[in-house]
């Protein structure tokens, strides 16, 4: 049994008072037990005072992207270390917003995900086709490997904790979604992918999360995907109201 996670990322949107008066409003409302897990990805800025005030509570939080070594001359980065340090839970790695414009490969998002493991982070791996694969026939080609070499070298025991979310980049911020069914399907190829990687095990442990123009009124159909097991959102995710139907569409 997969416990669905719904996870907010806020990308580079709030002030650290907008930042904590949302997570202050939300985090009584979160239904508590294994039903759904709820994660806030803030920008590094506001990551300390949101674990202060998630302390207790059930929702958790993440940041949106770390550097893969633990310390060093890397002017402007954010080591795993710290972020483990400040009681930060999970490290979205490779976004598509990253890949596009910060130059991240597989070969980095494989680095930062060993090092996320290795951190005793949970790493949320973002993969996803262009519109031009799409339709040039190339969506599974294109998962199959963002999976297969982001996480390499991983053993199956560390795989199986990895969260992959699969965030089709032309229904990003977009308004435009593919169905629910073909969300479905891609995710289906995804999991196929980390059973032909690892194993069938790890393939039905790992949780699939579906993302792009996810909203209140789309969230329970794409729930309701057998290899749908919760949604990365952005737009609908920053307002604690939407972000609480969110969560509450995950639970169902
Ligand atoms: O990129 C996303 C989440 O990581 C999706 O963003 P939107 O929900 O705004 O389309």
């Amino acid at each position: 049994m997969r416990t669905p996670i719904i996870a907010g990322n806020w990308k580079m949107n709030k002030t650290k008072e907008e930042a904590v008066s949302f997570l202050q409003e939300v985090k009584g409302k979160v239904p508590s037990g294994e039903k759904v897990e709820a994660v806030v990805c803030s920008p590094d800025l506001f990551l300390d005072a949101l674990v202060q005030e998630a302390e207790g509570t059930e929702v958790k939080i993440s940041a949106q992207n770390m550097h893969f070594e633990e310390k060093g001359a890397f002017t402007g980065e954010t080591s795993p270390k710290a972020l483990k340090d400040l009681g930060v839970e999970y490290v979205i790695i490779g976004h598509s917003e990253r890949r596009d414009m910060f130059g991240e490969t597989d070969a980095s998002v494989n680095q930062k995900v060993h090092a996320a493991i290795d951190h005793g982070l949970t790493p949320i791996v973002c993969v996803g086709e262009t519109l031009e694969e799409r339709e040039s026939n190339k969506t599974s080609d294109v998962v199959t490997r963002q999976v297969k070499e982001g996480l390499k070298d991983l053993t199956k025991e560390q795989a199986a904790l990895v969260v992959v979310a699969y965030e089709p980049v032309w229904a990003i911020g977009t308004g435009k979604t593919p169905t629910a069914e073909e969300a479905n399907e891609t995710c289906g190829v995804i999991r196929e992918a980390l059973a032909t990687a690892f194993s069938r095990e790890t393939a039905e442990a790992v949780r699939i999360q579906y993302g792009g123009s996810v909203k209140p009124a789309n969230i329970k159909e794409m729930m309701s995907q057998s290899d749908i097991d919760g949604a990365l959102v952005g737009g609908a995710s920053l307002e604690a109201e939407s972000f609480l139907q969110l969560v509450e569409g995950g639970n169902e």
